[in-house]
Parts: C-alpha cells; sequence; structure tokens
C-alpha cells in the first residue's frame, strides 16, 4: 500500500484544490499530475483510516468535496494533524542494524518498493550517496513516509562515535527515538553514549532488540544489560517466539496476540504475517510466560502511574485478565513520555520480523510534537520559533536548511531573523521533504520538519523567528532584560531560547602544506592543537598599561590573582571572581573590558599557545584613567606556572578472545591504562583510558593485530597533566628540537 503521496496531496493546498472524480471512480487531481497519478484506492482507505483517527470527517471530507478556498482550510487541517506527526530518530552502536531497520520501514510503510540490503550495498541510503551528485541528499537529514494515517520523520542520527555532533544536531530537533541494539551483544558503547545525550534531551524512547535470529542473540540478556547498563526500567511489551535459529515471530504482551511470520519462498519480504490470539494449546510454557510477563507488566505500569493504579486497584484486583489493552497501552505510553520507562520490542530486520510491530509503537508510544514541553515555547505563544538542524548544499540551489517548526507557521517569500547571526534572512522556497521528493509548499505549522532554500547565513543550530521584534518579546516575556547587559553577543545570549549545544572538539584542523618540505613542521603544529595549559600554583601580579595614542593617554592599573581550579569537574572558561576589596560593584562596560580581557588572555597559553583551562581568576583592583582594554591580563597568567594537559580518551574494544592478549600488549605501548576486561557473550570488551596522542592511525593497527575482527569507540575523557619527560619532548617538537 503506497501511503505517501497522502502527506504530499495534505502538504500542499493547491494540490488539494480540485479534486474531480475520474473514470472508474478515481479521483482525479489537476496540479502537477503527481497526485492524479498516485491517487488510488490504497491511498482513499488511507485517508479515511485518518479521518477516523483524527475524528473531523466532516471537516475534511467537506473540505475534499469543496472547490473553495482550500488556503484558509489548510492551516486549520495541518494543526488537527499534528497529533499524526512523529518525529523520530533511530540511534544505536555501530552495526546494530540501524540501516537495515529503517531500510525494512521504508519498504513496509510503501515509501520503497524493493527490499535493500546493506551487504550487497543496495540500500536506499547507499543509493542516495552514490546519487548525491545529482541534487538534494536528504540522507541524515528527514525521511518522511506514511504509516497507519500517521507521518514519521525519521531523522537519521549516525551511530558512529566520529559523528557525535551529528547525533547531538539531531536529537535535539527529535520528539522520540528507537533505540536499536544487536540482542546478542546487549548494550554497546556508542549506544551509551547517545542514551546520555538523549537524556539530556529528555528525549522519550523505545528499544528494539535486532538480531534476534542471530547465534548468540538472547532477549533476557539484552534487557538485563539495559537495566543494568542504562540504568532504566524496561518494559517487556513484547516476547520473542524462539531465538537465534528459531526465532520465528513474538507475542504481543499487552494483547496475548502472537504474530508469526512466514517465509515460504517468495512470501518471505516480511508483509505476510499471522497474528492470531495465543491459545493455552499452541504452546502451554510460552502461554504462560507471556500471562507472567503481562501480570508483571501490569505490576510495573501501576507503580510508575498513579491513575492506572487506581484501575487497576479499584476494577481489577481481583484479576488482570480482563483488564482492556487500550487501558494498558494508554498507561505505558504515559509512563514512556514521562521517561519513567522505556518499552522494549524485539525482531530480525534483516529477516523481516518484527518491524510492522515497532512500527506501531512508534507511533502508539513515541509523543507527538505538541506532547513534548520545550520551555521556550511559552515564550514565543504563536509567533514562529524554528530551528536549524542541518544545511545541506546543493549544486544549484545553493544552501538547503533543514528547520524543525516548533512553533508559528513558516511561509515562504518571507524574512526572517536569525538569532544567532543577528540578522535578517530572506526565504524564498518552503519545502516539506518528503520521501526522495520535496515538495513545494504555501506554508508549514509547528511539529514539522521544513527545508528552506536561499538561507545564505543561517547554519547548524540558529534559532529561526520571524522578525527581530518577535524575539525581543519572547525575550522580555522570558523575564530576560535585553536592554541590561552590553554588547551584541550578550544581546544575543538574552534572545536565545533554543539552541543545539555543540561539543567541544578535540581537534581544530585545517591543513594546507605550501609545499612537502613544510609538511613535517605542519604535522607538529597539528599534534599540538588538541592540547591545554593549566597552572599549578597561584600567583598574583600587578600591572599598568599607560600609553598615548594620539593626544590621548591611555593608563590603567590592574591587579590579579590566579589559581588552579580544584573541583572534579574541569571548566575551559576561567572562572573570574572579584575580591573583597571591591566595595562597589565595577561599572558595567568596564567588567566587561576586564572579564573580556581575562577570557581573551586564556585562549591562548603561553607555553604552546594552547587554550588555558582550569584556572580562577580573582580580580582584585582596576584602576582607570580612561577605559580601554586589558590586554596585559594575558601577561599575568603567563608569569606563573605552567603545565601542559594532554587529551585523554576513552576507549573501548570488543575483540575476541584469540586477539585479547595482542590487543593488551599493544595498549601498554601506547600509555594506555587498563581499567576493565568484560565478557560479552563470545567476546571480551577491554575498557581503557589512553592519551589521544597514541591513538592516531589506531584502527588501521587494531585491524592488523586482530585480522579486523575487533572494533572500538574512542570518546573524550579528560585533559591530564602530562610527565616531565614527555612534556620536555612535546616542546622540543614543537620547537624544532627534535
Ligand atoms: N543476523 C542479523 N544481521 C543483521 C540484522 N540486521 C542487520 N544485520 C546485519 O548487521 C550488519 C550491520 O547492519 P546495518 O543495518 O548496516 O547496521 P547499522 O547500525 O546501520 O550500521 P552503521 O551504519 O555502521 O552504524 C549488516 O551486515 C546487516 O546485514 C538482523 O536482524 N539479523
Amino acid at each position: 500500500m503506497n501511503h505517501f503521496p497522502l502527506a504530499l496531496w495534505l502538504a500542499d493546498p493547491h494540490n488539494g484544490r480540485r479534486v474531480d472524480r475520474g473514470k472508474g471512480g478515481q479521483r482525479k487531481e489537476s496540479v502537477g499530475g503527481l497526485v492524479q497519478k498516485r491517487w488510488n484506492e490504497d491511498l482513499q482507505s488511507n485517508f479515511q483510516a485518518l479521518i477516523q483517527q483524527v475524528e473531523m470527517r466532516d471537516f475534511v471530507e467537506e473540505i475534499v468535496h469543496s472547490r473553495g478556498d482550500w488556503r484558509s482550510n489548510y492551516n486549520h487541517l495541518l494543526d488537527l494533524l499534528t497529533p499524526l506527526i512523529r518525529n523520530i530518530g533511530i540511534m544505536a552502536h555501530i552495526d546494530a542494524g540501524k540501516t537495515t531497520t529503517t531500510e525494512r520501514m521504508l519498504y513496509y510503510s510503501g515509501y520503497t518498493r524493493t527490499l535493500g540490503d546493506v551487504d550487497d550495498g543496495d540500500t536506499v541510503t547507499d543509493f542516495m550517496a552514490q546519487e548525491r551528485e545529482r541534487g538534494i541528499t536528504i540522507q541524515s537529514a528527514a525521511v518522511n513516509f506514511d504509516w497507519k494515517g500517521y507521518r514519521i520523520n525519521l531523522i537519521d542520527t549516525p551511530g558512529h562515535v566520529d559523528f557525535t555532533l551529528e547525533v547531538e544536531r539531531s536529537l535535539r530537533v527529535l520528539d522520540g527515538a528507537v533505540a536499536v541494539f544487536d540482542a546478542s551483544a546487549g548494550v554497546e558503547a556508542q549506544t551509551l553514549t547517545v542514551w546520555r545525550q538523549a537524556d539530556k534531551h529528555h528525549i522519550p524512547r523505545i528499544c528494539f532488540l535486532n538480531k534476534m535470529d542471530k547465534n548468540g542473540a538472547s532477549f533476557s540478556y539484552s534487557v538485563e544489560s539495559i537495566k543494568q547498563k542504562l540504568k532504566v526500567k524496561p518494559l517487556l511489551l513484547q516476547l520473542p517466539i524462539g531465538e537465534s535459529k528459531t526465532f520465528k515471530g513474538l507475542v504481543d504482551v499487552v494483547t496475548k496476540e502472537q504474530v508469526i511470520w512466514k517465509s515460504s519462498p517468495g512470501l518471505d519480504d516480511g508483509k505476510v504475517f499471522e497474528q492470531k490470539l495465543l491459545a493455552e494449546t499452541d504452546d502451554p510454557e510460552l502461554f504462560k510466560e507471556v500471562n507472567d510477563a503481562r501480570n508483571a507488566l501490569i505490576e510495573q505500569v501501576a507503580d510508575l502511574d498513579d491513575e492506572f493504579a487506581e484501575l487497576v486497584l479499584g476494577d481489577f484486583s481481583e484479576s488482570f485478565d480482563s483488564l482492556p489493552a487500550d487501558k494498558l497501552q494508554s498507561a505505558v505510553r504515559r509512563v514512556t513520555l514521562a521517561q519513567k520507562a522505556v518499552p522494549v520490542f524485539c525482531g530480525s530486520a534483516l529477516k523481516n520480523k518484527g518491524v510492522q510491530p515497532l512500527l506501531d509503537a512508534i507511533t502508539m508510544y513515541l509523543p507527538a510534537p505538541d506532547e513534548r514541553s520545550y520551555d521556550f515555547l511559552q515564550w514565543y505563544k504563536d509567533d514562529l520559533c524554528a530551528l536549524a538542524f542541518k544545511v545541506l548544499h546543493d549544486k544549484q540551489r545553493g544552501p538547503l536548511v533543514f528547520i524543525r517548526i516548533y512553533s508559528g507557521t513558516m511561509k515562504p517569500q518571507s524574512s526572517l531573523y536569525n538569532i544567532n547571526k543577528n540578522c535578517t534572512e530572506k526565504m524564498s522556497r518552503l519545502f516539506l521533504p518528503f520521501a526522495d521528493q520535496q515538495t513545494e509548499i504555501s506554508s508549514l505549522t509547528a511539529g514539522n520538519i521544513a527545508l528552506t532554500v536561499v538561507f545564505k547565513q543561517s547554519a547548524t543550530g540558529d534559532t529561526i523567528v520571524s522578525s527581530k521584534a518577535s524575539a525581543v518579546a519572547a525575550a522580555s516575556r522570558a523575564g530576560r532584560d535585553v536592554g541590561r547587559k552590553h554588547g551584541p553577543s550578550s544581546e544575543i545570549e538574552s534572545l536565545l531560547l533554543a539552541g543545539v549545544e555543540i561539543p567541544e572538539p578535540v581537534f581544530f584542523c585545517t591543513i594546507e602544506p605550501p609545499s612537502m618540505a613544510r609538511q613535517p613542521g605542519n604535522t607538529v603544529s597539528l599534534w599540538v592543537m588538541s592540547y591545554r595549559e593549566t597552572i599549578l600554583n597561584s600567583v598574583q601580579a600587578t600591572d599598568t598599561l599607560d600609553r598615548v595614542i594620539g593626544d590621548k593617554r591611555h593608563l590603567v592599573t590592574v591587579e590579579l590573582g590566579v589559581r588552579p581550579w580544584e573541583e572534579e569537574r574541569s571548566t575551559t572558561a576561567p572562572v573570574i571572581e572579584y575580591s573583597e576589596n571591591f566595595t562597589e560593584p565595577l561599572q558595567a562596560d568596564l567588567r566587561e573590558a576586564v572579564e573580556h580581557g581575562v577570557r581573551s588572555s586564556c585562549l591562548q597559553g603561553p607555553l604552546l599557545g594552547c587554550p588555558v583551562q582550569d584556572v580562577v581568576v580573582t580580580v582584585r583592583s582596576v584602576t582607570v584613567h580612561s577605559g580601554t582594554s586589558l590586554p596585559m591580563v594575558s601577561a599575568c597568567v603567563s608569569r606563573s606556572n605552567k603545565q601542559v594537559l594532554e587529551p585523554l580518551m576513552n576507549l573501548e574494544i570488543t575483540v575476541g578472545e584469540d586477539h585479547l592478549g595482542a590487543v593488551l600488549g599493544d595498549l601498554a605501548q601506547r600509555r594506555g591504562n587498563i581499567q576493565e576486561v568484560q565478557g560479552r557473550q563470545d567476546n571480551k570488551v577491554v575498557i581503557a583510558s589512553v592519551p589521544l596522542a597514541e591513538m592516531m592511525g589506531y584502527s588501521t593497527a587494531l585491524r592488523t593485530i586482530t585480522s579486523g575482527s575487533a572494533t572500538f569507540t574512542l570518546e573524550l575523557a579528560s585533559y591530564q597533566a602530562m610527565n616531565v619527560h614527555e612534556q620536555i619532548g612535546l616542546l622540543n617538537r614543537r620547537s624544532g628540537l627534535v
């Protein structure tokens, strides 16, 4: 069934404006021929389902049959449809099966007509990578499809740790997420990282235990690892029927229905399955297991949801058997949205089992855009507030900016204000990115993902509103005094109500050796960039700047104290405090000048020119003849005792027992500190910390010593002091002495 034209049709008022009946009762549409071709019986039944779901039959039928003013009805219709939107992401460890699961979702929703296979390199994602030249690349942005009347915007989140920033960007605009696990491995390193990021953004999640067909797959092991490692309460909404080679389907714990997929030749694409109530005679053991699981689930949910507890204790305290499935589903939905627990589902994407129930679960348990509460929405009321979360470059059209609309309506041919860039941007065209096409639309409302053209300056993470006045109004509703602070950056800070937090980069690299002869020097400087500097002792310094420029004398004396920051959590920006000598606070502009001076002095330390971190700067006195900047602050910092800090990485390696010795030996040579070696099914997982400087080319080295059988993830842990020898070696390399 091809559902996807429905959203196209709904998306564009022009498409829906003229609907006639053609031969054989088919509706004919006059615009572009696009909808005309696809408006078929399937679509009509899908549309009927949609109408029933939103309980607006009369309204929709009226506008479908009218040739009147679609435009005026259109936004109202979109508002009514908001509860049917799911902006979701799929997050996973590398190779857990994210691409395969996505591929199956696209296939069952009717978006693709053949099943792709990552191993054959013919998935939609692979196809798009090859097709990038052609124009718009929508991979790792948003793919939209319809499922049983819901519009699912699937925002891709790359699984590899190298793409943490991509994950962070896209998580910000998700309303919910599906975490995909390899059921033979349980929770793996990268899942932990993205899970923590999703926690930060309070994103409700469901879990999909994929690869249930794989040797070593274990439902109970994976559930236990979710409980232990992610520290969440898993709600078992399904139980597998069989495991590894015997895996053939699942039982819905809520409805007690079993779903078994047919795998006879020609019927193995997973579209055909048998769904019926599990009877005791089918499998007495499984029947008992499902009953026990259902009772446990009811008790678990009742513990988390008062409304449900009341219902259970009131009407069903004698027996849970007659408790209606929809009551349990609603309660599971509430606890999922409140992030008190996480529903767990299972299947095998590769063997085409379990993906349709997963799609049902997405629509049933993950939130609609209007069910998420974002603080800043109350300040914008009905004004436009949107977030740019991805920028792509199209050869013909220039930058294409993906935008998540949180409130208000976006229209083409309008001027919008970018708060972060403090500029007005012209948007010429607005598209709904749908499937592999972009449909031009005349407006789009909150909850939707839009694609805009001719935003010249907007970048990932920028907040877009209708005008500067609207930003100021929102900021004042938020109780932020925009006029109080001075300087453009503080004004922007005051106005900023939504943004993407960009993780601190480990490297900043621009590599352009003018000739091969200069290559070694370049390499050294690249190495040096990721270090940090700090101080070890407290020091004080007084400095005076006395300079005549033109006919004006600039005279300022500053007394500063600098001491190490001794809290457990590092701080990259200097902590600035004022001594008790100040009986009155400094004037705002003078204070800003002093603080600016302190901050700029910490951008480049005196040893390597690397950022200075973990310092507390106390301003003791400031005597000013005439106001000026304070560049002498960096000199004060430079007089103190310095120490180079190097980046230390958390490393997790999954390796077979055969190669464990080689991996540990190699780590010892890299100044690695092995913290733990855990067992995970047939593999060993080495958890270690190691200086980043020792990890260059590690993927090649690991591949060589383990014959390509190991995987690893690396993430920044902290910065640690180098020992004296290593520091001298580094400084010598830096100054070209070795
Ligand atoms: N046995 C089994 N293998 C699967 C299943 N799903 C995916 N795979 C295989 O696992 C490997 C990785 O699958 P992908 O879908 O590319 O995984 P991914 O999570 O998208 O990987 P990255 O894009 O590298 O993060 C491929 O060889 C798939 O064929 C499954 O359900 N069962």
